[in-house]
């Protein structure tokens, strides 16, 4: 049996799993099947927390679909809170090791309980050699790319995963049939995150995420981050502003070179995975 901790930050939700003292199944099957909503948990994806040889902990995460992702920022906040309540850790500072390279990550505690968490995003990647993104230039900012016929202009960076941003007069399309057009596209060799922006002011943005591997999400930290960071290259915001998802806001801010974001991190309810689930 194995002991899981089902948390969201603003929506976006996902099975915590102590991997330090338990062992994980991480096999797209189990994934899958703990996610399902209907024959499982039902989140957006399973987190496992590990010990790190260069850090406090080590973060892996896997989405819907069983594939993993390289870095999660809803995710790191509410691992963060998880590895303080089961005190792991009594630090409130923590440098967590994710495939998507080492975040720092602030505790705000009050009352004893975390308030909210705030995330040190690091270098937002321009490169699309390293993004990855097959286009034929250096960058890829504000490109006219043409998917199915329709010309849309594209943003593509990486905030440790691959991301692109499209903006939008309003939000109220079908993202089922338009999200899946860009996770697919051949431009993007790894798949990517697709996030369609409504500028509001400079200061406020509104978005809905295309998650690869998970689909439409209530919210993707990373991807805040990246709609961020597009729209101040792109002239549309100022370098702190508020970003609107389904699920929430979150705070983001670009300080001398590195994204900031603060937001939320929330525990839902505890409980066991019975072994029938995971012995197939
Ligand atoms: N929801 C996440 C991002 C999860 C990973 C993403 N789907 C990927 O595969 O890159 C976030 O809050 O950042």
């Amino acid at each position: 049996m194995l002991k899981f901790t089902k948390m969201e930050g603003i929506g976006n939700d996902y099975i915590y799993i102590d991997g330090i003292h338990q062992d994980v199944p991480m096999n797209p099957h189990f994934i899958t099947k703990i996610s399902d909503r209907h024959f499982g948990i039902g989140s957006d994806g399973v987190i496992v927390i590990q010990e790190s040889e260069i850090c406090d902990f080590k973060m892996r995460m896997f989405n819907l679909d069983g594939s993993e992702g390289k870095m999660c920022g809803n995710g790191i906040r509410c691992f963060a809170k998880f590895v303080y309540d089961h005190q792991l850790t009594k630090k409130t500072y923590l440098e967590i090791e994710t495939l998507g390279g080492i975040k720092k990550v602030w505790l705000i505690i009050d009352n004893n309980k975390v308030q909210y968490v705030r995330v040190n995003m690091g270098q937002p990647i321009l490169k699309s050699k390293e993004i990855p993104c097959l286009f034929d230039k250096e960058e890829m900012i504000n490109e006219p790319i043409e998917v199915d016929g329709q010309v849309y202009y594209l943003t593509s960076l990486s905030m440790g995963n691959p991301h692109t941003v499209i903006y939008m007069n309003h939000l109220d399309f079908n993202i089922q049939e338009l999200g899946i057009k860009f996770e697919k596209h051949i431009l993007f060799p790894e798949s990517v995150n697709t996030e369609f922006v409504e500028v509001v002011n400079r200061q406020y943005l509104k978005m809905r995420v295309w998650e690869r591997g998970s689909g439409e999400t209530m919210a993707c930290g990373t991807g805040a981050c990246a709609v961020m960071y597009a729209s101040y290259i792109n002239g549309l915001c100022d370098n702190h502003v508020q970003v609107e998802l389904l699920g929430g806001i979150l705070d983001i801010s670009y300080e001398n070179g590195e994204i900031w974001m603060s937001g939320p991190a929330t525990t839902v309810f505890e409980g066991i995975i019975q072994e029938e689930v995971f012995n197939v």
